[in-house]
């Protein structure tokens, strides 16, 4: 048996340093003599880097000796002979004995961290008694919550550091960093805001507002979100008392109290910056915040400042930035990056055409569906197309779109919630974050933009371990992702057609393009188009007609007007001119006063010439 052989019985299933073998490899002239090696090392023929030559002198000591594992050495001659173990302390034995009692902790949960000392996961919420000296009413909220036990994100994620989080779709990464949070500001302060959470929308950072105001309670913190800008100025600016402590608001509106002359908000003594969904926060361009983020950034001023980025979605530049901006970074990934939560049954369901959607969700309804349901489109025109088709249906169906109005907005995402409403036409701005409990389906009409928004739309079900349901209908015209979503759904274990996983994946730019710009599609309308058109006229026409009926009243109305008013004016000629409405209205009412006394002195006076004539 030589060195090859051995080091191939004993090397099964170890990772390997590929330059550091390289070097080790090349001392035992391997390379030169046994091919056989090569996939093992790489693309054999480069030279090893000037780093790996660094390493061959140093080590040179050893030249007669092959270090494969740890503390097996394989002489020249391929004979084995023990390393001679390093007298270790009992208590560095200790110490590495809990190493790997959290590593296999760790596995169990699917926790991958990367990052120094990173700090050891959590197994129960009661340990953040007695480790991290919670507070008891703390850990009482959190059990009214109804958590029992932490969420591997939980886990690791509520120790302090700063942070890059991955973690599923609805596995807690809310109270993940809401709960470190609650626990260091320790209580109310007059110092303005000591942490800001910042959500990609305004639904979410409601959510978000409603979860802290329920892990915080009787801790004495004001939690706050901003609603009205205006009331925003007076409350928060310069002026203001300054006792306020957690802010959770979308990017636009901070920025925009920021950018105030003077600033209408203070973000110096900020201790806790969050970004909730960090990657869509990421995005640059109209659609992301990226600009506002940076104002955002560079307005927490603090020196010793905890940032932390939280999304279900990993992407490099997000990663890239916080690896070159963060002191101290630990990295927590649970699961498998970029996979579907689990517990999701995931299918695709080829349609034909846009016509066939319409077809396929009256099937489905048809053979019973169990509320509650969201309902994905591309658009807000599709979403109002479609609410007008289903509307018919007698299903009880609402939708919600950025062109409904803040209250109509708030409305419907209540009544979804208490069960008013069963089935929600919605577009991306429900694709993240929002938590709806028990949502039993998500149907994608339109089929998501990206992968990552494919994740995150279904995402929307299946929450905190619960199971659902996600159908995803697709037409010809919906092959340029279906190739990355086919794989998403393969990788969380659902199976998909080979077919699909074999086509050619479309370019960076096609796939970019279809992200800033949602496809054509024909209109959702079972309406014939001439029949439609014939409806649009006419609606046009009656619009008209009511427009001109109304002009002819006017009109009218200000014949009238105008006689009143030089009636008006004969009798108020002395008096001076009256501006507002309400003086006029006050004249005219002092005015027939007069009138209607001269009339009765009249009458009276007539009165008393015909009773004594
Ligand atoms: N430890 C826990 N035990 C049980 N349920 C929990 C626990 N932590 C959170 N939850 C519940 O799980 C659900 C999902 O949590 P949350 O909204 O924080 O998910 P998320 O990871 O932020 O999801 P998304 O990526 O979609 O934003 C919520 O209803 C929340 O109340």
């Amino acid at each position: 048996m030589d060195a090859e052989d051995i080091f191939r019985k004993i090397s099964v299933g170890a990772k390997f340093n590929k330059q550091k073998f390289l070097v080790d490899a090349q001392r035992c002239n391997l390379l030169k003599n046994k091919p056989t090696l090569g996939p093992l090392l790489g693309k054999r023929e480069k030279s090893p880097s000037p780093v790996a030559d660094e390493v061959t002198v140093k080590e040179s000591e050893n030249e007669d000796q092959l270090t494969i594992l740890g503390s097996i050495r394989v002489s020249e001659d391929g004979s084995i002979s023990k390393k001679k173990k390093k007298k270790t302390s009992s208590s560095e034995k200790e110490a590495q004995m809990n190493q790997e009692k959290i590593n296999r902790f760790r596995n169990q949960q699917k926790i991958s961290v990367n990052g120094k000392d990173v700090p050891k996961p959590i197994e129960t919420f009661e340990e953040l008694v007695e480790t991290y000296n919670i507070s008891e009413d703390l850990l009482q909220n959190i059990k009214n919550a109804g958590y029992e036990y932490p969420t591997p994100i939980q886990m690791q994620a509520i120790p302090r550091r700063q942070i890059l989080a991955c973690a599923p779709t609805g596995s807690g990464k809310t109270a993940a960093f809401l709960i470190p949070i609650i626990h260091h500001l320790k209580g109310p302060r007059k110092l303005g805001f000591r942490a800001v959470i910042v959500s990609p929308t305004r639904e979410l950072a409601k959510q978000t507002h409603r979860e802290c105001l329920r892990l915080a309670e009787g801790q004495g913190l004001r939690v706050h979100i901003i609603s009205k800008i205006s009331q925003a100025i007076k409350k928060f600016g310069s002026n203001s008392s300054q006792k306020f402590d957690i802010l959770i608001t979308t990017p636009n509106r901070l920025v925009y109290l920021l950018k105030q002359d003077p600033p209408a908000i203070s973000l110096k003594n900020v201790e806790w910056l969050i970004v909730d969904e960090s990657d869509k926060l990421f995005e640059a361009g109209v659609k992301g915040f990226r600009d506002q983020l940076a104002v955002i950034y560079t307005s927490c001023e603090n020196p010793s400042i905890c940032r932390a980025m939280y999304s279900a979605t990993h992407t490099p530049v997000v990663a890239s930035w916080c690896r070159k901006n963060m002191h101290r970074l630990v990295g927590v990934t649970i699961g498998v990056r970029n996979t579907a939560a689990d517990v999701v049954e995931q299918q695709l369901l080829f349609v034909g055409n846009e016509a066939g959607k319409l077809v396929a969700f009256r099937d489905i309804v048809k053979k019973g569906l169990t509320p509650p349901v969201l309902i994905f489109v591309q658009t807000k025109e599709r979403a109002k197309e479609l609410f007008n088709e289903l509307i018919y249906d007698g299903i009880n169906v609402d939708v919600i779109h950025a062109d409904r109005t803040q209250l109509q907005r708030d409305n419907v995402v209540k009544s979804f919630r208490i069960g008013k409403i069963w089935i929600l036409i919605c577009t991306e701005l429900m694709g993240r974050g929002i938590d709806f409990k028990g949502v039993n389906l998500v149907i994608n009409y339109d089929f998501p933009p990206s992968a990552i928004s494919y994740i995150h739309r279904i995402g929307r079900t299946g929450r905190a371990g619960r199971p659902g349901k996600a159908i995803t209908f697709f037409t010809e015209d919906d092959s340029v992702n279906l190739r990355s979503i086919a794989q998403v759904m393969r990788d969380s274990g659902c199976e998909v057609p080979d077919y699909m996983l074999r086509m050619k994946k479309a370019s960076k730019e096609v796939r970019k393009q279809l992200e800033k710009k949602a496809p054509k599609r024909d209109r959702i309308s079972t309406v014939p188009l001439h029949e439609l058109e014939r409806q649009k006229k006419l609606l046009k026409r009656l619009k008209l007609k009511k427009k001109q009926e109304k002009g002819q009243s006017k009109d009218e109305n200000n014949v009238l007007e105008s006689k009143a008013r030089k009636g008006s004016e004969k009798n108020t000629k002395d008096l001076p001119k009256q501006k507002s409405k309400k003086n006029k209205n006050k004249t005219n009412k002092l005015l027939s006063k007069k009138a209607s006394k001269k009339l009765t002195m009249k009458k009276k006076t007539k009165n008393k010439i015909l009773r004594n004539p």
